[in-house]
């Protein structure tokens, strides 16, 4: 029992040295006379923060198999066989998102990526139809009733961009050097010999002759010769392929001209694509080209007033404007996409990795989960191994500890889906290993988000919670929480053990499988803080998730409802027996 009284010196050493408070007894008080301040609504008597820490190293009695284990089923079905089979600390931690498209849109091939570890399924609105984006959702929500998976859906809005209307066929039409193009607005069907349709009016406001067109990020390019109405004339001054919706952008003197900002970040068509989204219980919407913290919070007024708050919006950084107003975006948004596929056309490549490290960072900061998306297995659409870069790539997204990696084209139309998600599912889980046993969390630094007491307590608890548990060498965190709050400031802290989250909200669960780390099980919450704690070892006991000598480190952020709360959190340290 040396063991319990070491972990109570220790969490009275963290506290104390993280929070300035200091201790004595077991539950204590801290005034703040003459402060009257609310937590999550209760109006605490007398201005003071009672707050318990307990970390004698408790044993869980060997608890009778409860009787009522209903409602305590929500383990995923991935989750639970991997625990079986890996234990805790050969869970993944970072998350993947698989985008769906024909090549992987039957009932089988879904399931298939569910099984592969696939925590979000992503639906781009720029293709296909709205009944084939039903038909998916549709599937992935009957594979997660019946097969028991946890699987997210994410709506990603068309967004407004410039780029070369889809005629179908041909696929693609290469441009050779000198070749004289028009890309023009007026509309036709099929395809005209050297014309290439834009799909905004205004494609060429602003365009002066002598301006570079660049294609998809320099796949081709172009210089203007000439403009006749709204029509450019160009001459390929870089040859090479252009693909069926291929981005315009114009550069001058070596730099972007920045055009898109007359355009709405949400289109007529985004708005309809919302609402189908709403009226089919999506879990995230992705904002193409959002570029400032206004058209975020602008969607959120509005999934508030349609009573669908318990959508989270993400913001997609894709273009140069939303660079330069990174922190309002992130602030106002529940989590970002690092688009890396039109951030490419709008900054310089070689930019792109260190752009990408500063979101991340700037994320994990802020506490938003953040998704590094496009292009990371690009040679897997066609060939059934990814090239040593791109493992390289994917181990640098996992060494930044971003939240989640995204597959684009590589599922949605190559022929490798299901491989290349078990090289993001291998690589992730190979440089999560590196990773703890080079102690890479030690230089991750935190910065204060809670303004009030209450909430800098909640933050200061996690951080030395997971500190705790790094430095105890515990199997797991539990926390029981409503809304996922406590876990996301648990997973910021990247800690060792998985943290699992009891919620008994299912909008927490499906929002909880983007953050890292984050293992999130739908129970029954009572606000008696033992009783969740007996029932879910009780249930995982039953379900062979647990082992005799597991030691797990239990929070909780669930209120009692009783009229004087003495306990909000706790810290526990407990060993299954
Ligand atoms: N639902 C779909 N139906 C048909 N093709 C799809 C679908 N989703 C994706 N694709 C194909 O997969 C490719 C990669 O998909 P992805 O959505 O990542 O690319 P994208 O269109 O460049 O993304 P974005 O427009 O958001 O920047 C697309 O170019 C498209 O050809
Ligand atoms: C995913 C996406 O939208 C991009 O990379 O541009
Ligand atoms: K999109
Ligand atoms: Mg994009």
């Amino acid at each position: 029992m040396a063991f319990a009284g070491d972990s109570a010196l220790l969490c009275r050493q963290i506290i104390t040295k993280n929070t300035g408070l200091n201790f004595q007894n077991r539950v204590f008080s801290v005034p703040i006379s003459p402060l009257r301040f609310c937590f999550n609504g209760d109006k605490l008597k007398g201005g003071e923060v009672k707050i318990g820490v307990r970390a004698a190293l408790q044993s869980v009695e060997s608890v009778e198999i409860s009787k009522s284990l209903e409602g305590f089923s929500g383990f995923d079905a991935v989750t639970e066989g991997e625990l079986r089979e890996k234990g805790f600390l050969g869970l993944r931690k970072t998350k993947l998102v698989c985008t769906i498209g024909p090549a992987c849109c039957s009932l089988e091939d879904l399931e298939r990526l569910a099984l592969g570890g696939m925590n979000v399924a992503r639906l781009n609105m720029c293709h296909n139809s709205r009944e084939w984006h039903r038909d998916v959702i549709w599937k992935i929500k009957k594979l997660n009733v019946e097969k028991g998976f946890c699987v997210s859906v994410m709506i990603d809005t068309e967004g407004s961009q410039i780029h070369v209307v889809d005629h179908g066929a041909p696929s693609s039409v290469k441009a050779e050097d000198g070749s004289i193009w028009l890309f023009t607005t007026e509309k036709f069907e099929g395809s005209r010999p050297f014309t290439l349709q834009a799909n905004y009016e205004g494609f060429s406001e602003g365009i002066i002759v002598g301006d570079e067109l660049v294609i998809d990020g320099g796949m081709a390019s172009f210089e203007v010769l000439e403009k006749i109405g709204n029509d450019l004339r160009c001459k390929c001054t870089d040859p090479g392929l252009l693909l069926p919706r291929a981005k315009l952008r114009f550069w001058r003197d070596g730099k972007l001209v920045e055009k898109n900002h007359e355009l709405p970040t949400l289109s007529t068509k985004d708005w309809s694509d919302i609402e189908f989204g709403i009226s089919e219980g999506v879990d995230f919407i992705a904002m193409s080209f959002v570029n400032d913290a206004d058209a975020v919070n602008h969607l959120k007024n509005h999934l508030s007033t349609k009573a669908s708050a318990s959508i989270k919006v993400l913001a997609k950084i894709e273009s140069m404007e939303s660079l330069h107003k990174l922190e309002e975006i992130v602030e106002a948004s529940d989590g970002i996409m690092v688009a890396r596929g039109d951030l490419g056309v709008e900054i310089p490549l070689e930019q792109i990795p260190t752009v990408q490290e500063t979101i991340t960072h700037v994320c994990r900061l802020l506490n938003k989960p953040v998704i590094v998306a496009s292009q990371l297995l690009e040679s897997m659409i066609e060939y059934p191994t990814p090239t040593r870069a791109e493992v390289a790539d994917v181990s640098e997204a996992v060494r930044q500890f971003a939240d989640a990696l995204m597959l684009c084209g590589e599922s949605a139309i190559g022929s490798y889906g299901q491989k290349a998600l078990s090289v993001l599912r291998t690589t992730s889980s190979r440089m999560e290993l590196w990773s703890r046993e080079e102690n890479q969390q030690n230089g991750l630094h935190q910065r204060q988000l809670g303004q009030s007491l209450p909430d800098r307590i909640a933050e200061q608890i996690c951080n030395c919670a997971v500190e705790m548990a790094n430095n105890l060498g515990l199997d797991a965190i539990f926390v029981y929480t409503k809304h996922g709050h406590m876990a996301s400031l648990f997973s910021r802290n990247r800690p060792n053990p998985p943290i699992f989250a009891f919620t008994n909200n299912e909008s927490t669960r499906m929002a909880l499988t983007l953050q890292w780390g984050v293992m999130p099980v739908l129970v029954d919450l009572s606000d008696d803080i033992e009783v969740n704690i007996s029932k879910t070892v009780d249930l995982m006991k039953t379900k062979g998730m647990v082992e005799e000598g597991d030691a797990v480190l239990v929070v909780s952020d669930v209120i009692p409802s009783c009229e004087t709360p003495t306990v909000f959190q706790s810290i526990q340290v407990k060993t299954i027996v």
